[in-house]
């Protein structure tokens, strides 16, 4: 299968557990693989049958940034779903990335894969 994916799209969003995140933004980082047939966009050259990335990009950017959640693992789960529903993809893997959130590691988040139910 193919596959369309976006890296290390970064937002800033107000993100964390702990009181003190809920009044200051966090960089995020999102990473996505979303499985799909590429044939039919390649045929026609025609972006109305691909795998919109600009799309999806601004869909991520526009429900991360709308309600403030606590844990990755909500909002991995929340734009998982949304994708699978909103767009032309049977599998999606999500990989969020938090990277000012412990300080001695690189970074640190979550990552799930989930299917389009039949
Ligand atoms: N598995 C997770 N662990 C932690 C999360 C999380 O979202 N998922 N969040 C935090 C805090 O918000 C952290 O980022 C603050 O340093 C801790 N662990």
């Amino acid at each position: 299968m193919d596959k369309v994916f976006i890296s290390q799209l970064h937002v800033d969003t107000i993100i964390g557990v702990y009181d003190f995140e809920k009044e200051t933004k966090q960089s995020l980082y999102f990473d996505i693989e979303m499985l799909c047939d590429i044939k039919p966009a390649a045929k026609t050259d025609d972006i109305a049958l691909a795998l919109d990335y600009a799309k999806v990009s601004e869909r991520v950017i526009a429900h991360t940034t709308a309600k403030p959640v606590e844990l990755l693992e909500t909002l991995a789960e929340q734009l998982a779903a949304i994708i699978l529903t909103e767009f032309t993809t049977t599998q999606v893997t999500i990989r969020i990335s938090k990277p000012a959130a412990v300080t001695q590691a690189n970074t640190v988040g979550v990552e799930i894969t989930r299917r389009k139910a039949c």
